[in-house]
């Protein structure tokens, strides 16, 4: 496998941002440089934390604006961060040309935040499929017409805000109440909803159960050609246990989609 120098933008640090950065070294790709973009008065956190990615030598740029981000000239940025990122950042990267993956996809719940992203361009978006699986044959059966999808998160409820012991069903609704209720929480319920039946049909239920060690996604849908069923059980990332590792594996695959489509490993 040829390897690819990449110069790799990133909004925010934290747990996704490191999975990202670990899974595109291990796939052979070279980051060797790396412009990340954080919250004013992070700047020297973000130093600290990139330091622990053991991803080789690799030129460093923190800024904290998007501007700053967009004159590093990246060739394709990751955001791992928030819903707020998403809406601050993204319209302008996508104006300037730059390719960006977005893990926060509940922040296309918001219909002012979808028309500015839907109007800007001529960057290209992916929308990760983050935490869960299943979206390809969901895409495919759309075409034959859907009638019913159906999203579960369930995960400790330690997990979920308000913390708690108890087994609870904390939401249920559309996947754009749950979108923008639970930002941090329903972003799998906004890319079920736009590979599916949209924000505003898409059935969401959330649950907080003391049983499960690991977070469960299942999405369920009837279609004119199948019905299906798909069950991800994510194993907690360990610097934050409420986002699913497999999430910031979805943006580090859709940054190889888009830099090396032919050169993934197998
Ligand atoms: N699509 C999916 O399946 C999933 C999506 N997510 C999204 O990914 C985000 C990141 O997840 P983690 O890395 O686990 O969270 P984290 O809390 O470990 O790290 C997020 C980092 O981004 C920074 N940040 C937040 N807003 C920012 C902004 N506007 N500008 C610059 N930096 C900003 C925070 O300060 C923090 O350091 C979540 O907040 C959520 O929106 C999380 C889990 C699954
Ligand atoms: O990582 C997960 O398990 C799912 C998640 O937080 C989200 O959908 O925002």
């Amino acid at each position: 496998m040829t390897v690819k120098d990449l110069h790799l933008g990133l909004i925010g640090c934290g747990a996704m941002a490191a999975t990202v950065g670990a899974a595109l070294t291990a796939a052979g790709i070279r980051i060797s440089r790396l412009s990340v973009l954080v919250r004013p008065g992070r700047e020297a956190v973000a130093h600290t934390a990139l330091a622990e990615w053991n991803i080789g030598d690799v030129l460093l740029t923190v800024v904290t604006r998007p501007e700053e981000l967009i004159a590093c000239k990246p060739d394709i940025v990751g955001e791992c961060a928030s819903q707020d990122a998403v809406a601050s950042c993204v319209p302008p990267l996508l104006a300037a040309g730059i390719e960006t993956v977005i893990a926060s996809v509940g922040a296309l719940a918001n219909p002012d935040i979808f028309a500015a992203i839907a109007k800007a361009g001529p960057g290209k978006l992916h929308v990760a499929s983050g935490a869960v699986a299943g979206m390809d044959g969901l895409e495919a059966a759309r075409l034959s017409g859907l009638s019913e999808v159906v999203y579960t998160g369930r995960k400790p409820p330690s997990s979920w805000p308000g913390g708690g012991t108890d087994y609870s069903v904390i939401f249920e609704g559309s996947a754009r109440q749950a979108a923008l209720k639970f930002p941090k929480n329903a972003n799998v319920a906004a890319a079920v909803a736009l590979a599916g039946l949209g924000f505003d049909r898409t059935q969401v239920r959330l649950i907080a159960d003391p049983a499960c060690t690991n977070n469960i996604h299942e999405i369920s849908f009837v279609a004119g050609c199948a019905r299906g069923a798909f069950r991800m059980e994510g194993l907690p990332s360990p610097s934050n246990p409420k986002t699913s590792m497999t999430a910031g594996y979805s943006v580090a695959n859709a940054v190889l989609n888009a830099v090396s489509p032919a050169l993934q490993a197998v």
